[in-house]
């Protein structure tokens, strides 16, 4: 029989022994307590260190290595459920109940804050991958909690937890923004766009088509799935089966999908092809954005240029009017028709094109920023490199006008001012914006 075996489990409570055999036994049970102490000691330290962060939660931990979460998401427990239906409350008449994915992103955070506002009730899911600088993530996430909005974090495949939000919330409609985005990137880690515009986009449609009710569902296509399509403007009308970057293809994809998901369980869908946002809380993976960045460090920056000296031009759309397109969409958006995994009728599908109709040259981006920010570029004018970039955008955006009066309001010049000034004032002034 060793020592342990006779240590009380509370050692406080450790009765002293009077007999005459206490001194003799004294010394071992010294030592029994240094060896219970220490065993103690070395299984806290394990505990501590070596147990998986996700073990503690509900969710079981990614599968996919291709993703690079920061922290592993933890949900559940009653005070988490009340916060999650205090944020998605409808707080106006005929308001909606919108969860909102990807709610820490750039489109995601705006939207989320004008739902908001307007009385909506609104829940924000989020994984928070470091595809760029998460703490910009976060900081958006303050932003929208001190307006009231819950951003739960949590990968939008993780079934489990979708489940969860809509057995506690009956939401009327799911703003679906969550992607990995951007055009070249796509070169570089091609899993993570399968992972989220694809495996993400179809567990979100399982959990939806099997809600009661069935929610109505906008979510973000791209201007990108016109690929290698010379017909200009855009038009959804026209061929979108040549994507030149495996990320519009993906967008493709999702927009084939969603004809399904429509076709079989009767889930309204619509698909907004975004053409090249920008402005104040902007994407730091974005050429304007950087460039801004760049051209205050007095780094040179890359222009790009189509064949022959030909110009690269896209059609820039201000976020304040991708807002309002994604708000018109959703008061547009009609019912889904089934519910319980069940069809009962045909569902609306739409696709729109939401653009800012007046394409405007690489070149001329980087004059209007040398002006706001009083600085010369340095330009490396260069060949467009074979890495999914297309030379030219312009969106017809007549049937979006048509359906919910769209109609984009600010140009680049006004667009660009309005996010140099958020961009100083965010990185504090010329010296910290250029870290
Ligand atoms: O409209 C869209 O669908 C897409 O818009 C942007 O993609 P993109 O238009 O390529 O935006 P940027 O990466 O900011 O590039 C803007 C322009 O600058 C050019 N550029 C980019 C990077 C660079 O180093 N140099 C350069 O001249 C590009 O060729 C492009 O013409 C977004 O990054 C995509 O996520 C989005 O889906």
């Amino acid at each position: 029989m060793s020592h342990l075996d006779h240590t009380p489990s509370t050692p406080g409570k450790f009765k002293i022994d009077k007999s005459p055999y206490y001194s003799r036994t004294r010394w071992h049970s010294s030592v029994a307590k240094l060896t219970l102490w220490s065993f103690l000691f070395v299984a806290i330290i394990f505990l501590f260190f070596y147990r998986s962060p996700s073990s503690s939660s509900n969710n079981p931990p990614s599968s996919d290595p291709s993703r690079r979460y920061l922290a592993s998401a933890t949900w559940g427990g009653a005070a988490w459920e009340k916060r999650v239906r205090t944020s998605a409350r409808i707080r106006s008449r005929n308001g909606f109940s919108v969860l909102v994915t990807g709610a820490a992103g750039f489109v995601g955070t705006h939207v989320s804050s004008a739902l908001k506002r307007r009385g909506d009730g609104v829940l924000g899911i989020d994984n928070f991958n470091d595809y760029y600088d998460p703490t910009l993530k976060r900081a958006r996430q303050a932003l929208l909690e001190r307006s009231g909005v819950l951003i739960v974090e949590g990968d939008i495949n993780d079934v489990a937890l979708l489940k969860k939000l809509f057995d506690m919330v009956p939401f009327t409609h799911v703003m679906h923004l969550a992607a990995q985005a951007g055009v070249r990137y796509a070169m570089q880690n091609p899993g993570s766009y399968v992972h989220s515009n694809i495996a993400g986009f179809v567990s979100l449609l399982e959990v939806c088509k099997d809600a009661n009710p069935q929610p109505a569902i906008v979510w973000a296509s791209s201007s990108s799935v016109y690929g290698l399509n010379t017909k200009v403007p855009f038009s959804e009308k026209d061929r979108t089966d040549q994507p030149a970057s495996l990320y519009a293809a993906t967008k493709k994809a999702g927009e084939e999908i969603a004809h399904t998901y429509n076709h079989i369980y009767g889930l309204s869908l619509t698909g907004l092809r975004f053409f090249t946002v920008y402005g104040p809380w902007g994407r730091p993976d974005m050429a304007y954005f950087f460039f801004t960045k760049d051209i205050l460090k007095g780094k040179s920056i890359p222009i790009f240029e189509a064949a022959n000296h030909g110009t690269v031009a896209r059609d820039f759309t201000y976020i304040d009017d991708i807002v309002k397109g994604c708000l018109g969409s959703l008061d547009t958006a009609q019912k889904s028709t089934g519910s319980g995994g069940k069809k009962k009728g045909p569902a609306q599908l739409r696709v729109f094109n939401l653009g800012n109709t007046s394409p405007v040259p690489v070149t001329d981006l980087v004059s209007i920023l040398e002006r706001l920010l009083k600085v010369k570029a340095k330009r490396n004018v260069m060949k467009l490199p074979r890495n999914g970039d297309v030379p030219y955008t312009h969106a017809n955006i007549s049937y979006a006008q048509k359906e919910f009066g769209y109609k984009p309001t600010t140009d680049l010049q006004t667009g660009l001012k309005k996010f140099v000034r958020w961009y100083l004032s965010y990185y504090g002034d010329k010296k910290a914006a250029v870290r």
